[in-house]
């Protein structure tokens, strides 16, 4: 497998510093290196350049709007370039804003794609449902075409155009979703395993699940948007937004090993890794932990 490392230095979906050093803190882990180590082919293709537009007031209460779009352009632009000359894209973000990008680029590539989304968060607000106005909590319903006619066309935005359909998305992980959210991953019929599903089947049950749900032929490439909020913040506090009763590691290296089984994965997204929160050991553990998941997206299995 070729694989393309695609640094995504963002942070103005969500409004704290940091996690513009999430690609920086990730590879002086060692996540290239590493990679290499299981024979991958492994090519880093530097960072996304970053737009940080003046004066940038909110829109229909979504904050930091033309800077968010107009990175996320770029970002799809760069993930549709890596794409054509590698297997893999690996995006070390970043809020998950960058998802926005991530998957209108990876969709250019392979608009077949189906989208996994392992997170506490849905991250499928509209600018009118979100309380925050962080446009991290929004990127689906940007992606969304079934969701077109609630999403204003925020300045910043004008490029996009929704991509992917309800059908197509599946969450694993969830444990802290939005009235408005519930509401439309309802009205839709969106595939969603929460914390709760987890624990009634089994980690095995929900990933065959998931998989069988949005690609019952086993045959469409897979973007995985991993949120390290997915874990439980005792494996990743350095994290803006944590929530108690996540995913234990075993559990988070098991879609990581079944997504990679499928030989499908065309993007991982690694999302919202913030280095300035916790001490210095939250910070170290977050950054090993995150680590050891990309992994095993990327053929590192626990039975050798
Ligand atoms: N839905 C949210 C939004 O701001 O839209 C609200 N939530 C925080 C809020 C705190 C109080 C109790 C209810 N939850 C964060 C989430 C976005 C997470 C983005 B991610 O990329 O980290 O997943
Ligand atoms: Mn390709
Ligand atoms: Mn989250
Ligand atoms: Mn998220």
């Amino acid at each position: 497998e070729r694989i393309g490392v695609l640094g995504i230095p963002f942070s103005k979906g969500q409004s704290r510093v940091g996690t513009e050093y999430g690609p920086e803190v990730l590879r002086n882990g060692g996540i290239v290196r590493k990679l290499q180590n299981l024979g991958c082919h492994v090519q880093d293709h530097g960072d996304v350049e970053v737009i940080q537009v003046e004066n940038d007031d909110p829109e229909e209460n979504a904050k930091n709007p033309r800077t968010v779009g107009l990175t996320s352009k770029l970002i799809a632009d760069k993930v549709e370039r890596v794409l054509r000359s590698e297997d893999i894209c690996l995006g070390l973000g970043g809020d998950h804003s960058m998802a926005i990008g991530t998957i209108a680029g990876n969709a250019r590539v392979e608009p077949d794609l189906v989208v996994l989304w392992i997170d506490a968060h849905a991250d499928i607000n509209t600018p009118m449902t979100s309380d925050s106005g962080n446009i991290h909590g929004m990127p689906l319903a940007f992606l969304v075409r079934e969701l077109e006619s609630y999403v204003p066309k925020l300045p910043g935005f004008e490029w996009l155009s929704p991509c992917i359909h309800a059908k197509d998305i599946a969450y694993i992980g969830l444990r802290d979703v939005d009235a408005g959210e519930r509401k439309i991953i309802e009205k839709f019929g969106i595939t969603a395993f929460s914390m709760q599903e987890v624990d009634k089947y089994g980690i095995n049950e929900v990933v065959e699940r998931a998989l069988r749900a949005v690609d019952p032929e086993g045959k469409r490439p897979i973007h995985l948007s991993f949120d390290v909020d997915a874990m439980d913040p005792t494996l990743t506090p350095s994290t803006g937004t944590p929530v108690i009763g996540g995913l234990s590691l075993r559990e988070t290296y098991y879609i990581a090993e079944e997504v990679a089984r499928t030989g499908r994965l065309s993007m991982v997204d690694v999302a919202e890794v913030n280095p300035l929160l916790g001490d210095e050991k939250d910070k170290k553990l977050t950054v090993d932990m995150t680590i050891s998941v990309i992994q095993r997206f990327f053929g590192n299995r626990r039975g050798g």
